[in-house]
């Protein structure tokens, strides 16, 4: 498996895409960054982390099997896998928000971004972008965010993170090509953050509902229910879930 490891870099997702135009790349292919100067998160959003202290890479998959509709899978398999890459190493209380940030009690640990390659309308290669908060200790501005040393009070070998994801991916991608997207979707489900407690959201029109997440629709959309008993799906463009 090839690993790049870069001192510094706009951001390792354009890195490996810009990479894999250029070149034909091994599927895992890793790249990763001690800074980012441009670290992109979702919805247009930064991604900030102080150099040296947390782990931000991207992994290059080829998805070309796995059908247009199913376009959400790679953010489960990939929401999965760093869940289980970190309790593996004994962090408490972790969930997944929707679409796919990582949690321990309310606090954002790790991020992901997925770009995918999409040509004629079929889904060709994805850029997993995957950043972790491991040493960092102060965030500025984010007071949601938090690393694994706040939560645990230890340090962490880097390396044994970013290889403790790629096998967890290699596992839950072996998962979907064996079509276990109903195994796959309960999973997923069983760690959502707030799933079935009364929770906030703010619509894209600016209004703030109540309701409670049910789990997903198969692509991926969330499912509320509302206070007239109806529940309603939603599109990442169209919802976010407050703390
Ligand atoms: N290192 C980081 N750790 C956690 N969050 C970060 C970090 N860097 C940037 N952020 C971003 O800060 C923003 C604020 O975080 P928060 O999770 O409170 O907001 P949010 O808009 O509800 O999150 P999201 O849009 O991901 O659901 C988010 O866009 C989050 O992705
Ligand atoms: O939660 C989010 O908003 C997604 C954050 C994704 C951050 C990672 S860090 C490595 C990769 N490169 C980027 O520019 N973004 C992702």
């Amino acid at each position: 498996m090839l690993i790049i490891k870069l001192n510094a870099t706009n951001s390792t997702n354009s890195y490996l895409r810009e990479l894999s135009n250029n070149k034909q790349l091994e599927d895992y292919t890793v790249v990763t960054a001690k800074h980012q100067l441009q670290g992109r998160g979702q919805r247009g959003t930064n991604w900030e982390s102080e150099t040296g202290k947390n782990l931000t890479f991207s992994v290059l998959k080829d998805i070309s099997g796995i059908p247009i509709t199913d376009n959400f899978f790679v953010s489960v398999v990939t929401a999965l896998a760093v869940r289980a890459t970190l309790n593996d190493f004994l962090i408490p209380n972790l969930s997944i928000k929707w679409p796919n940030d990582i949690l321990s009690a309310n606090k954002k640990i790790a991020g992901i971004l997925i770009e995918n390659n999409i040509k004629k309308n079929a889904l060709g290669s994805s850029i997993i972008g995957i950043g972790i908060n491991v040493h960092q200790t102060y965030f500025e501005n984010l007071p949601q965010a938090s690393s694994l040393q706040l939560i645990t009070g230890k340090t962490f070998n880097p390396d044994h993170l970013l290889l403790g994801t790629i096998t967890h991916l290699k596992f839950y991608f072996e998962q979907l090509k064996q079509h276990k997207q109903k195994l796959l979707k309960a999973e997923y489900e069983s760690f959502l953050f707030r799933k079935n407690k009364p929770s906030t959201f703010k619509k894209i029109d600016g209004s703030v509902i109540t309701g409670y997440i049910q789990g997903i629709t198969d692509s991926g959309r969330l499912c509320v229910l509302e206070q007239d008993a109806a529940i309603e799906t939603y599109d990442l463009k169209q919802i976010r879930l407050l703390y």
